[in-house]
């Protein structure tokens, strides 16, 4: 192990487990050093699916820079009406908010702001996207010692939010200025995206959860994770954990197809994974980034799939062609779906089963992700509620929800979270057609029952499924 890693190590073990309470008698985790690069964490004892590994409070968490979303409270992080600080920092605080916890970042932005800086709406955007660091400043010592061992990229693209800040007037002191930008470069390395809200207005932020920021990534992960109403993060085994296995999640999407799941790590974490799953030119099978053979519609897959711009040959006639071609049609079909008028649903299913099903496989990426915007309409949005559903459309929806968990099943991601969301809607398709035909619906409590166990801690699941879990299944 290099002495940096030797000490890192040292300081996660007797910063994390003394200052963050994170230890309970019998954890099922340890931190060492990972075969995949630097640390990781490791399973001390066999662990069960659904099992809960650890629980992590974060240590920042905060606005992102994203455009167009919408705001929370400065001190609660909380999304209901709010108003502008009084005291002029230029951000918003919820009515209710006693502005206690905020009344030391309001200071010290007042302190950095020249006189001659007005509060203007596009100063006021600017900060919110971008104050996050300013609240690691009030840290304590332990813990801005706890991000100090955390890895950070330090590349070009990283710290952008402090060059944002000094834009817009805002002077810092030099020692400041360098803490809040190793910060930014930590949680650009680290940070987790955490939903706030209610089910009606939701938002998303980011934060820093030390031992959940030193797990290491997999495309087969065995964990899944999700947060609870104090932002805290659990993480449970979503399959079963060997003891002395490492401990991994998924810093993807899982429904991206191998290139663009590398790319995505290459671009925002700095590295390749080698997984079994990147490995398999089949993705398990799946084919979820191949596409169809133009002369006989074969499946055509990477030759080597870390090398997608190079070749790519029909499994059935062998036919070879470039990488770059199958990236073009990729990114045709990717801006098609993306410029889809999001409550379309008529051309969204003559897509799915038209045109697309001429150019890709089945379960190609961009497959999946239209029957993921087809789950959501169906039943949810206005027109389509379930009262609404002709049985046609009901149909639609079981058998993709059906095809979509028998795809998380061959790509091997166990108990997580998008099954849990996946058997929700699915009961709900059947409780739909049970109700329509007066039966009981006792023989499907099973899919709501496993649905609450997967997603019974998350803060976005409805009161049915916080609930549900306590059901004795049949
Ligand atoms: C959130 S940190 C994970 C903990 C990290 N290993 C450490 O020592 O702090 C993310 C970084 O860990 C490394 N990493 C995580 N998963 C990896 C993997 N599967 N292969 C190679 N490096 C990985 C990369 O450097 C990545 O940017």
């Amino acid at each position: 192990m290099n002495q940096r890693t030797a000490n890192r190590l040292n300081t996660a073990i007797n910063q994390y487990l003394d200052s963050r309470d994170l230890l309970d008698k019998n954890p099922g985790w340890v931190i060492q050093e990972s075969l995949v690069g630097g640390l990781g964490v490791f399973a001390t004892r066999d662990l069960q699916p659904g099992e809960v590994i650890f629980r992590d409070s974060p240590v920042i968490i905060g606005p992102r820079c994203l455009p167009d979303c919408s705001r929370i409270c400065a001190s609660c992080l909380s999304k209901t009406p709010l108003k502008q600080c009084k005291n002029g920092c230029g951000l918003d605080l919820c009515l209710n908010c006693p502005s206690t916890g905020h009344q030391n970042q309001c200071e010290f932005i007042r302190k950095c702001l020249p006189k001659s800086v007005a509060l203007t709406e596009d100063f006021r955007k600017t900060l919110y996207e971008n104050y996050t660091p300013i609240t690691s400043l009030f840290l304590s010592e332990k813990d801005k010692d706890v991000i100090r061992c955390l890895i950070a990229h330090d590349r070009d693209r990283h710290g952008h939010e402090i060059d944002s800040l000094k834009t817009i007037g805002l002077q810092f002191e030099k020692n400041d200025e360098k803490f809040m930008r190793f910060v930014c470069c930590a949680m650009d390395a680290n940070a987790f995206e955490v939903t706030v809200g209610t089910n009606e207005s939701q938002t998303s932020v980011r934060g820093l959860y030390p031992l959940g920021s030193l797990a290491n990534h997999s495309c087969v992960p065995n964990t899944t994770h999700v947060f609870d109403n104090d932002q805290r993060m659990i993480a449970t085994a979503s399959k079963f954990i060997e003891k002395h296995s490492e401990i991994f999640q998924s810093y993807t999407r899982l429904t991206w197809g191998t290139a663009a799941r590398l790319y995505h790590l290459h671009i925002t974490k700095h590295f390749v994974c080698k997984c079994p799953r990147c490995k398999d030119p089949t993705e398990f099978g799946t084919f979820m980034g191949s596409v169809l053979c133009k002369l006989c519609r074969g499946i055509v897959s990477p030759l080597n799939p870390f090398k997608a711009a190079a070749r790519w040959r029909c499994r059935d006639c062998q036919n070879v062609i470039t990488g770059k071609d199958t990236g073009e049609l990729m990114t045709l079909l990717g801006s098609i779906l993306k410029n889809m008028a999001s409550d379309d649903f008529p051309f969204m299913l003559k897509f799915l089963n038209g045109k697309l099903k001429d150019v890709v496989p089945d379960d190609n990426q961009v497959a999946v992700e239209l029957k993921f915007k087809i789950v959501w309409i169906l039943g949810h949005r206005n027109g389509y509620k379930w009262n609404d559903l002709p049985t046609e459309l009901l149909q639609i929806k079981k058998t993709i929800c059906e095809d979509l968990l028998q795809l998380l099943e061959k790509l091997r991601c166990g108990q997580s979270k998008m099954r849990g969301l996946l058997l929700y809607e699915l009961f709900c398709c059947k409780r739909e057609f049970y109700n329509r035909d007066n039966k009981q619906i006792t023989e499907i409590q099973a899919l709501l029952h496993e649905a609450a166990l997967i997603l019974k801690y998350d803060a976005t699941a409805n009161e049915e499924l916080k609930n549900a879990w306590k059901i004795d299944s049949i």
